[in-house]
């Protein structure tokens, strides 16, 4: 299966991916970042997958999400007759389950369903029994149980288990798999047709808080739905992707785990929900933050688990494949030991847009800003591994820095407009000397641009940004100059490169990768801001059509082979849709509801002296 032909079902709790052929690819039980039952997506069948499909048939012939919810429905439809299959995983109760209900649409329609479970990524087959009409399944820590229509056979020789039945018209015919730690008892059974009700309500339900209304409603409402998906629901903790090692080039090495909490991906997040009206999502997400980064500021870390837990050992599994044989498959991830400057900048901004938001003030917040603060005032002028978390030597990479700038900024906004205590001289007069070492260091003035770091020839799509921060006034020409360089150099067929990894060897990394999609959405952003509307809405416009068939969006697109590239569905895409649709929004036929927030613009005067205008 390409990456598209993959759609998400999830319960906050975790995320699986279904394929078009009725195979359930992906699962990590009992959260996100546990490891993979299903793992096929990363080898194949032999590392676990549950196939639920008519007999003899490859892919569907059309699937959707059931409304606004994540209930996904798949059609086969042929010459014999009709069936659908309604995959979702039910509000988590007493333990996670994973519900398929087969729907007899027109005639006779035989099914097969094959289970492959394959616990801690493929790698241990499980003991596979009978056990009160159910089917049971045990190894280690794991317990799952099924229950199906059939009596599943074992196949002994291919350690997997499969059934056929028949559904007729107007039957329903559910199954459904449950899993719990070994040594609990098994968990009472969830009634099938209960939990869809019950799933539909709440996703519908958590959709009515919307408050866009634009023209590209159906892909923000998706967009809004795939975020929340992507939250786990017991600590507030937002995942950037549910999957592991899902390639930013086909066959290649950059294959990383996205399933943790980085502050980058997640304040960008809330950042989206807030202005989406979602403010419940916010408070959580601060809180989270607050009890994950509490402790010195010098050990603040870019990522951490769903639980705030600092540890992600990165090791490389030797027993899978890889997806499209792109190895290595990795697991956990090295960049949660980077030093990164720009999340300074954005947690500060995200919780000043918090406060502007008026979310129940919280002083522990404040502290926290303040002691990040004194902490950066020391740090800054450090080279770091930049947002892209470059893997080869630090640089003083341009848009960390301009971060560091925010970052004063917010904190100079929340003393001035919002009654905070703090050294508001100081910051002043320190967002001043970062914009003067960033527009005399990380300025080119023969390419009137600025450059990816101090001293580089290369160039950086996080520069995009730079309109939207309101680092500079938009009619500075440093701006348009600096949009101007990254169309130049870093556009491909229409889509955006983060940079070149072939230029000065940046990343340290072999090979190439795709068109970064959340750097063309910047470049929409950007495109608009500068009053180049038409060509904002054209570029958006085909980002859109780059989503799949169920509106989801991977990290990466590749441009030579039209494809979807790296883990999927990935936060920072779906942001970036509610964003630009969000900016472009402000067009004479403006339909959105005016929110409290709006995609931040501070306007800056030409030292960068704030003069916040927030849209
Ligand atoms: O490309 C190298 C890096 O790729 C990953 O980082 C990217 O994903 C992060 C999560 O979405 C995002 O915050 C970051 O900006 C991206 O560059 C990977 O996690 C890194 O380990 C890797 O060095």
């Amino acid at each position: 299966m390409r990456i598209e032909d993959y759609a998400l079902i999830g319960d906050m709790h975790t995320a699986a991916l279904v394929g078009r052929d009725g195979s359930v690819d992906w699962l990590c039980l009992p959260r996100f970042d546990s490891g993979a039952c299903f793992a096929a997506l990363l080898d194949g069948p032999r590392a676990g997958r549950w196939l639920l499909a008519p007999a003899g048939r490859q892919v569907c012939t059309g699937r959707r999400y059931h409304d606004d919810t994540l209930i996904l429905e798949t059609t086969w439809d042929s010459a014999d007759g009709c069936v659908r299959v309604l995959d979702f995983m039910p509000p988590r109760g007493q333990a996670p389950d994973m519900i398929r209900i087969v729907e007899g649409v027109r005639g006779r329609v035989e099914m097969r369903t094959e289970l492959m479970l394959r616990f801690d990524y493929g790698h241990v087959i499980p003991w596979v029994h009978h056990d009160g009409g159910q089917l049971a399944v045990v190894a280690g820590p794991d317990a799952a149980w099924l229950q199906g229509p059939a009596e599943l056979c074992p196949d002994e020789e291919a350690h997997r288990t499969t059934a056929t039945f028949t559904v007729c018209a107007g039957e329903r015919v559910p199954s459904v798999l449950t899993w719990q730690s070994s040594w609990l008892p098994r968990p009472d059974p969830v009634d099938a047709i209960e939990s869809l009700n019950s799933t539909e309500l709440l996703w519908k339900q958590w959709l009515e808080c919307c408050r866009y209304d634009g023209r590209y409603g159906e892909a923000v409402r998706r967009s809004l739905l795939t975020l929340k998906a992507l939250t786990y629901a017991p600590t507030g903790g937002i995942v950037a992707a549910p999957t592991a090692s899902l390639p930013e080039q086909l066959g290649g090495p950059r294959n990383w785990d996205y399933r943790y909490s980085w502050l980058r991906d997640a304040t960008f997040t809330l950042q989206a929900l807030m202005r989406a009206g979602y403010d419940a999502e916010a408070t959580a997400w601060r809180d989270w933050l607050l009890r994950a980064v509490a402790g010195s500021p010098a050990d603040l870390q870019i990522m951490y688990t769903l639980d705030g837990c600092r540890r992600i050992p990165e090791w490389t599994v030797d027993w899978l494949s890889g997806y499209e044989r792109s190895q290595p498959v990795r697991i956990g991830n090295a960049a949660c030991g980077q030093f990164q400057i720009d999340v300074y900048g954005e947690v500060l901004d995200c919780l000043e847009l918090a406060r502007e938001a008026g979310l129940a003030p919280d002083d522990d917040a404040w502290d926290l800003q303040r002691v990040l603060m004194d902490y950066l005032e020391g740090a800054w002028k450090k080279p770091d591994n930049g947002l892209w978390e470059m893997r080869g030597p630090r640089h003083d990479f341009v848009h960390s820095k301009i971060l560091a700038w925010v970052a004063a900024d917010r904190m100079i906004s929340a003393v001035e407009n919002h009654g905070r205590d703090g050294p508001v001289q100081r910051w002043r007069a320190l967002r001043a000397e970062i914009h003067r070492d960033v527009c005399t260091r990380g300025y080119d003035p023969g390419r009137n641009t600025f450059t990816q770091y101090y001293g580089s020839k290369g160039l950086d799509a996080a520069l995009l940004l730079i309109p939207r921060l309101g680092f500079l006034p938009l009619d500075d020409p440093r701006v348009a100059g600096t949009v101007e360089a990254v169309q130049r150099e870093l556009v491909e067929d229409g889509f955006v490169l983060r940079y070149r990894p072939d230029v000065e060897d940046v990343d340290a990394l072999p090979g190439t990768e795709g068109a970064f999609l959340a750097c063309s959405f910047w470049l929409a952003d950007a495109l608009a801001l500068l009053g180049r509307r038409q060509e904002a809405r054209r570029l958006f416009e085909r980002l859109l059509a780059l989503r799949n068939d169920v509106g989801l969006l991977s990290e990466e697109y590749d441009v030579t082979r039209h494809r979807q590239v790296g883990n999927f569905p990935q936060a920072y895409s779906h942001v970036s849709v509610i964003n630009t649709a969000a900016v472009l929004a402000d067009d004479g036929d403006n339909r959105t509801r005016r929110a409290r927030h709006h995609p931040g613009q501070s306007v800056a005067g030409p030292e960068g002296t704030g003069n916040s205008i927030r849209r």
